[in-house]
């Protein structure tokens, strides 16, 4: 079951908003609804947030994000459709019942996070608990072990004032996980933070995805941090939603003009990870199995490297065919390569910053944030994919040669 989900959603501003979504139900532009005295801020969106995911809504100023953000966490009223969180229709929900959903189901960050200047950093971080009304110490816990995640241990003794604009921005992130809400909504949450700090926020809320498994609808006009952050991302433009993919799948395949335009000039070297041009491994050989199945796997998959994994799945190492066709012949022991000695990427390290594992091995491990592994690249295909980048600068500098290196060819890569 999604944890939220929105069902043709419509916000019309104006008088008598009804007949604004049925005059767009009938084909009416927006442009015929302003004539009227209506502002369509959102038109007929639907849309699936699964647990665990970041989705990510993008759109520029005006297209609507905001308030389908309110919509989904019962501030606005939608005009029709609409928004369910763990199956209860918030649309429906009036009074205590609806405080109750998001109270204990949801929480908001913000750009601009208030915080209350005369408290300590660690009530600030319990504040929602306050409101909740959980008891001292167990706020004060909750509030410590959020505040430690975001990287603030130590500070909840300290006041806001000592603290610089990202750090208190932290702390509005720390309010948010401390109330241990399963969905986190955030409205620009990023936005008002110089670059650098930015992107140390988005690599730490990655990790705290990874890590407590939050479902988080985050709204942003910044291509680059959607791209980042989204599991999923939702391109929004005139209060429609135009396309909902993965970022690779909306770079590769843009549904029209406007989101193949938007997305142009994306480096997609640095959109992409190597879990979106990952392969599963045509076949792994177990730690306790011989090179006589591993002769009959590599036959059987046409493949030259095996991937040799424990029994949880974490990677002991690699065996090449002419070591395991050595070993089958003089029936002995076969070379299996350690997994130090592997091209091992994570998932979600950026193509950008794979390159030199390419010229070095013919087969990359992709392991997941369990350190298991989750798939394989061969060389080509991570060739293929730098190439592929619209965005690489003219014969820039770490830009792959259109043909490799004949001295990085697979030396025994996988078919
Ligand atoms: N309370 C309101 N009354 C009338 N029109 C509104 C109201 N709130 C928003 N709008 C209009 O609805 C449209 C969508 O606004 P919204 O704030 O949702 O966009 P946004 O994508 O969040 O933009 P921004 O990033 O600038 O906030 C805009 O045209 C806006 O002027």
């Amino acid at each position: 079951m999604a944890s939220i989900s929105a069902e043709k959603l419509y916000k019309v501003f104006g008088r008598r908003p009804q007949r604004g979504v049925d005059a767009l139900e009938n084909g009416a532009t927006r442009a015929d609804l302003r004539q009227q005295g209506l502002t369509p801020a959102v038109i007929d969106a639907s849309f699936d947030v699964k647990e665990g995911e970041i989705f990510v809504v993008m759109g520029l100023s005006g297209s609507g994000k905001s308030t389908l953000i309110r919509m989904v966490n019962g501030l606005l009223e939608p005009t029709s459709g609409t928004v369910s969180i763990d199956g209860d229709d918030v649309t429906r929900l009036t009074g205590e019942k609806l405080r109750r959903v998001r109270r204990d189901k949801v929480s908001m960050v913000f750009q601009h996070f208030a915080l209350l200047p005369h408290r300590t950093v660690g009530e600030n971080a319990a504040y929602a608990l306050e409101i909740s009304g959980v008891g001292r110490s167990d706020r004060e816990k909750q509030a410590d072990r959020a505040l430690e995640m975001v990287g603030l241990g130590g500070w909840g003794g300290s006041m806001p004032g000592e603290l610089s604009g990202g750090m208190r921005q932290r702390v509005g992130l720390a309010r948010a996980l401390a109330s241990g809400t399963d969905i986190m909504l955030m409205d620009e949450a990023f936005s008002a933070l110089d670059p650098l700090i930015r992107r140390d926020m988005q690599d730490q809320l990655i990790e705290l995805q990874h890590q407590l498994g939050k479902t988080i609808l985050f709204i942003t006009h910044d291509l680059n941090e959607a791209m980042r952050l989204g599991d999923r991302i939702a391109m929004m433009r005139d209060g429609r939603i135009e396309q909902i993919g993965s970022a690779e799948e909306i770079l590769n395949n843009p549904v029209n003009n406007y989101v193949a335009e938007f997305v142009q000039d994306v480096d997609r070297t640095r959109v992409l990870t190597a879990a979106n041009v990952m392969e599963p491994p045509v076949a792994v050989l177990g730690t306790e199995q011989g090179p006589q199945t591993a002769h009959k796997l590599m036959r059987e998959h046409q493949t030259t490297i095996l991937p040799v994994v424990r029994r949880d799945r974490t990677l002991a190492g690699l065996v090449h065919e002419r070591d395991v066709a050595s070993a089958v012949r003089d029936n002995g022991e076969m070379r299996v390569v350690p997994a130090e000695q592997v091209g091992v990427v994570r998932a979600d390290d950026h193509l950008v910053d794979l390159f030199s594992h390419a010229t070095e091995h013919a087969l990359l491990i992709v392991l997941d944030a369990q350190d298991k592994v989750a798939g394989v690249i061969p060389r080509v295909t991570l060739l293929a994919a730098l190439r592929t980048s619209p965005a690489q600068p003219d014969g820039g500098g770490d830009e792959p040669s259109e043909a490799p290196d004949p001295q990085l060819q697979p030396t025994g890569g996988a078919a």
